[in-house]
């Protein structure tokens, strides 16, 4: 049964140029160049969407030709999109420069996604009222962010928060909206640092056993379920003393699906989006199931190349892994 996914963050349309290698300041390569879409939140509204789910997606735009492709590939996957207009700003870009090696250099320009105001998103009761789960990640303004969180709660939605990028700003209040948080090792990393004074790196955090992480993840959010992606090690699931959704057991660990990963870019936006599809399919869709669906879906999206376009569809995750 599908539910309904209410997705708030960011869209970027991505400009991308490939050299033989990088130029020094001052310095001009030829090249070749591609441009898609990207941002974390239309990622994950993307994800959602492939994954099953009803989706909705809040976001700012400018009016540029940005805007006009991503209303294009909103409604290409059957995404509702509420759009707060900034006439006077860009549309989110990120201008990306990559070398025959793989290297690149990014410089994001967040535009019209920065100026995302509470007071918009607090104007979209009735998409919250319709909405099983919202997702958040945190390249939007924080304070549309804490007040989509808090509309989200207060509708008896799920409230998943998607802590990225790490170097993003967050309260204690902020995340205290959150009734899952899916870090990877980098974002938990820095949520450990900022919020509880723990100096710890992604290394240190992969070199843990399960009950040493289970506590790391009890000190940063007790109140929260805490699911950290470990890339291509799988998933980390640790609950608070209430194991949500017919979990037996407090934390666990799901090895990663054996796939060809060609670029793993968005696999954690792929991870996010479709965890919530697979939790809004029904209260009483059990929260391993939910977490084996993602683990596979973010898999098979590592075997294409970009992001939002990269994600895979319900059907073909359930084609090569079985039914969910
Ligand atoms: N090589 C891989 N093989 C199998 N599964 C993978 C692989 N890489 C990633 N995944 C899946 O994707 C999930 C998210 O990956 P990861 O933790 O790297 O996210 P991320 O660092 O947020 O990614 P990104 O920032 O590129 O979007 C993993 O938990 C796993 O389920």
């Amino acid at each position: 049964m599908a539910g309904t996914v209410l997705v708030l963050g960011s869209y970027n349309q991505d400009h991308a140029w490939s050299a033989d290698d990088l130029p020094a300041p001052g310095a001009t390569r030829l090249g070749s160049y591609t441009s898609g879409p990207g941002g974390k939140g239309f990622n994950q509204a993307v994800a959602a969407a492939r994954a099953g789910a009803r989706t909705g997606f809040v976001t700012a735009l400018g009016e540029d030709a940005a805007a006009a492709t991503a209303r294009a590939l909103a409604a290409a996957d059957g995404i509702v999109l509420h759009a707060e207009v900034h006439g006077s700003l860009p549309s989110g870009t990120a201008g990306i420069f990559v070398d025959a090696a793989g290297r690149n250099v990014i410089v994001v320009a967040p535009g019209a996604n920065a100026a995302l105001t509470p007071g918009f998103v607090a104007a979209l009761d009735p998409a919250f009222a319709g909405a099983d789960v919202f997702l958040a990640q945190l390249e939007v303004s924080p304070e549309a962010v804490h007040e989509g969180l808090r509309r989200a709660r207060a509708a008896n939605a799920l409230a998943i928060l998607n802590p990225a990028p790490a170097n993003a700003f967050t309260t204690e209040a902020l995340l205290r909206q959150a009734d899952v948080l899916t870090p990877n090792e980098t974002e938990f990393a820095a949520l450990l640092q900022r919020h509880r004074g723990l100096a710890c790196d992604a290394d240190t955090l992969a070199a843990q056993d399960d009950a040493a992480l289970h506590a790391l993840c009890r000190e940063l959010a007790p109140w929260a379920t805490v699911v950290v992606t470990l890339g291509a090690s799988g998933v980390f699931v640790s609950h608070p003393g209430e194991a949500l959704r017919g979990d037996a057991t407090g934390a666990y660990r799901l090895r990663p699906e054996a796939v060809h990963a060609v670029d793993t870019t968005g696999a954690g936006d792929a991870f996010s989006g479709a965890l919530a599809a697979a939790l809004a399919a029904g209260a009483d869709a059990a929260f391993a199931d939910a977490v084996r669906f993602a683990n596979r879906f973010a898999a098979l999206s590592t075997e294409r190349r970009g992001a939002a376009l990269a994600m895979p569809r319900r059907a073909e995750v359930e084609e090569r892994f079985g039914p969910a």
